[in-house]
């Protein structure tokens, strides 16, 4: 049975990660990228989808793990009644190929050591092909080699390859597994201990570019260094996980597959880079989106694949009994065909920020935001999905009006601030007849909140985004109003739900309920500061991280009946709502608004 989620450590080089966790297991591990097919996928399944467990032999968890510094290189040491030993595992920085280390480091004493590993290629379901070559090892399965090269003597049982051996104080032993398509030469191997120091060094570096100055600081690098790693070097494409189908539920099925490109998700995670220092990873994010909507820039997609493929269709692996009993599991994501109007607002608001940020104009770009305006200006008015992707009917989402206001209202900036050119004086009309529409049809004056969607009675924690992006400001009575009703009806055991699921006219259109979501109580703290309580704030914050796992790793949701983390991890949402709300806290300008038009004060300390 998989591990709890939060068990789980990430590995990664950029094109791929893999999990593992306590006991030496790694559970997850898609190859050759982030959206292939797993040939480790135990974690949606059991051990029989294929896993790669090295550990004492007979042992349950590590004793303690961390992570080397401010790297991706992680340590598991166990201390057995014959002594210690340190796992060492790590993705080198993609070479020629993608490779995985495990090196295992003599400590103290003789400690008698088990490895075994179960390649099942195709999500769980093919078992390779193994044969020898010379002291390696190659497994083959259709488009894929996999080869394992190890510093001690490997035998096969049971389809599995095994290894047993015993290491003793300053004495390593070392496994090096790599992949490549089959119909590929072999790779030159990398050599282990070199392998783990470029990539602590790679790491090292890396974080050493950071320009954060405020508080948590090291919860903040470790936030960083994930969305890094959920980052696809060739392209620049950012994820929005590293998983699919972990589920929001325990048991339930609200599954999806979030190895894919969220242009909301990227732009929330663009500015918490932005916002830290790393203008390359939003130059590079930006070439991404120019290529992937280039052809037909007005027919925007809310996620593409990691190359900006438009096609992710959704289907589900019937073979996987899903994480600890969750079905279905899904890959593909139908979400890429719904119509979010809010993530107008985010590319518009994430580029204008870029420029604000330093990074220069681009024609292409400024071109690309004229096509989405000419868009919105014919579909703003539409019923949409909104940003929670709801399955259920369309609606007139609160949210997703307020975003193609915020749309409109970076453009007019664009012009009046940053030199561009375009009709200001025509967007400025349609922004402010938005905004007379949202607080006409969108505000309950009885119950003194903006609601969901329009003549609704729910709520929903994305209201909490109106004043941070300058539609009106924190101490607006409507505003404050809204936080109130938000906090009162959405808050479970101190952690703010994103809306109620199954009420009136079950929204979303699933069955189930879900966790609380991460990002939106990130949210709730930004509001709490930002009209004035910031002590609530200070502590709700440090609730939030007390919930990251022993290595500073955050999924989507969290079940406070149960205490366990839930839905995809790492997520980056909720790394980056860490990220963001540190910096408020700390008193960072943060800039999510564009200026005095905007609205007075948008997200910065009051
Ligand atoms: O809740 C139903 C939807 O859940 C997923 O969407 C969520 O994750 C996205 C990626 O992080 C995020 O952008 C979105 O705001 C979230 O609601 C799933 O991808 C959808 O298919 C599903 O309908």
């Amino acid at each position: 049975m998989p591990a709890p989620i939060e068990d789980y450590a990430l590995l990664g080089d950029l094109h791929t990660a893999a999990l593992v966790d306590r006991t030496g297991s790694v559970d997850w591990l898609c190859l050759p990228r982030f959206d292939s097919p797993a040939c480790f996928a135990a974690l949606l399944h059991d051990e029989t989808a294929g896993r790669w467990r090295l550990s004492p032999a007979g042992a349950g968890a590590a004793n303690s793990r961390r992570y080397r510094g401010d790297s991706l290189v992680l340590e598991s040491v166990w201390t057995t009644e014959e002594g210690t030993v340190r796992v060492v595992d790590c993705m080198p920085p993609r070479g020629e190929a993608a490779d995985v280390v495990r090196v295992v480091e003599g400590v103290s004493g003789r400690v008698p050591m088990e490895m075994d590993l179960r390649l099942r290629f195709d999500y769980g379901h093919v078992v390779p092909w193994v044969s020898r070559e010379g002291e390696d090892l190659r497994a083959v399965a259709g488009p894929d080699t996999v080869w394992l090269r190890a510093t001690v003597p490997l035998y096969g049982e049971h389809l599995t390859t095994r290894a047993d051996f015993t290491v003793e104080a300053g004495q390593h032993a070392s496994f090096v597994l790599t992949h490549t398509s089959s119909h590929l030469p072999r790779p030159q191997p990398v050599d282990a201990l070199p392998a783990v120091a470029d990539t602590e060094r790679y790491w090292e570096q890396w974080i050493s570019q950071c320009r954060y100055e405020g508080r948590w600081p090291e919860a903040v690098n470790r936030a960083l260094i994930t969305l890094k790693a959920l980052t696809y070097a060739p392209t620049g494409g950012l994820l929005a996980a590293a998983t699919t189908s972990l589920p929001e539920q325990l048991g339930g099925s609200r599954n999806w597959d979030y190895r894919y490109c969220w242009l909301r998700d990227s732009t929330f995670t663009l500015q918490a880079l932005l916002g830290t220092g790393y203008v390359e990873e939003a130059a590079a994010w930006r070439e991404w989106l120019l290529r992937a909507v280039a052809g037909d820039p007005g027919n925007l997609q809310i996620m593409y694949a990691l190359d900006g493929t438009r096609r992710i269709p959704e289907t589900t692996l019937d073979w996987l009994s899903g994480y600890q009993g969750a079905s279905p599991v899904r890959v593909g994501n139908a979400a890429a065909g719904q119509l979010q109007l809010d993530v107008w607002g985010e590319v518009l608001q994430c580029l204008y920020l870029a420029r604000e940020a330093g990074m220069a104009a681009n024609e292409t770009a400024w071109q690309l935001q004229l096509a989405l305006l000419d868009y919105l200006e014919e579909h703003w008015d539409h019923a949409d999905n909104s940003l929670w992707e709801v399955r259920g009917p369309r609606r007139h989402f609160v949210h997703s009006k307020v975003m193609t206001w915020t749309a409109l209202d970076r453009a007019v900036q664009s012009v009046r601030h940053q030199g561009l050119s375009g009709p200001a004086e025509r967007w400025a009309a349609l922004r402010d007849r938005i905004h007379a529409e949202v607080c006409a049809k969108g505000f309950d004056p009885e119950r003194r909140t903006f609601t969901q969607s329009y003549g609704s009675q729910e709520l929903d924690a994305a209201l909490l985004l109106l004043p941070r992006v300058g539609f009106l400001p924190w101490d607006d009575p409507r505003i404050l109003g809204t936080i109130e009703a938000v906090r009162s009806e959405l808050l479970r055991d101190g952690l703010l739900l994103r809306y109620e699921t199954g009420a009136e006219g079950n929204v979303d259109g699933l069955p189930g309920a879900e966790g609380a979501f991460l990002a939106c109580t990130f949210w709730l703290v930004d509001a709490l500061y930002c009209t004035g309580r910031r002590q609530e704030a200070e502590t709700l914050f440090e609730q939030l991280l007390d919930l990251r796992n022993d290595l500073g790793l955050l999924s989507e949701e969290y079940d406070t009946k149960t205490g366990r983390q839930v839905g995809n991890t790492p997520q980056a949402f909720s790394m980056v709502g860490l990220v963001n709300t540190a910096r408020l806290l700390s008193g960072a300008p943060t800039g999510t608004t564009a200026g005095e038009e905007a609205g007075p004060s948008g997200l910065s300390p009051p």
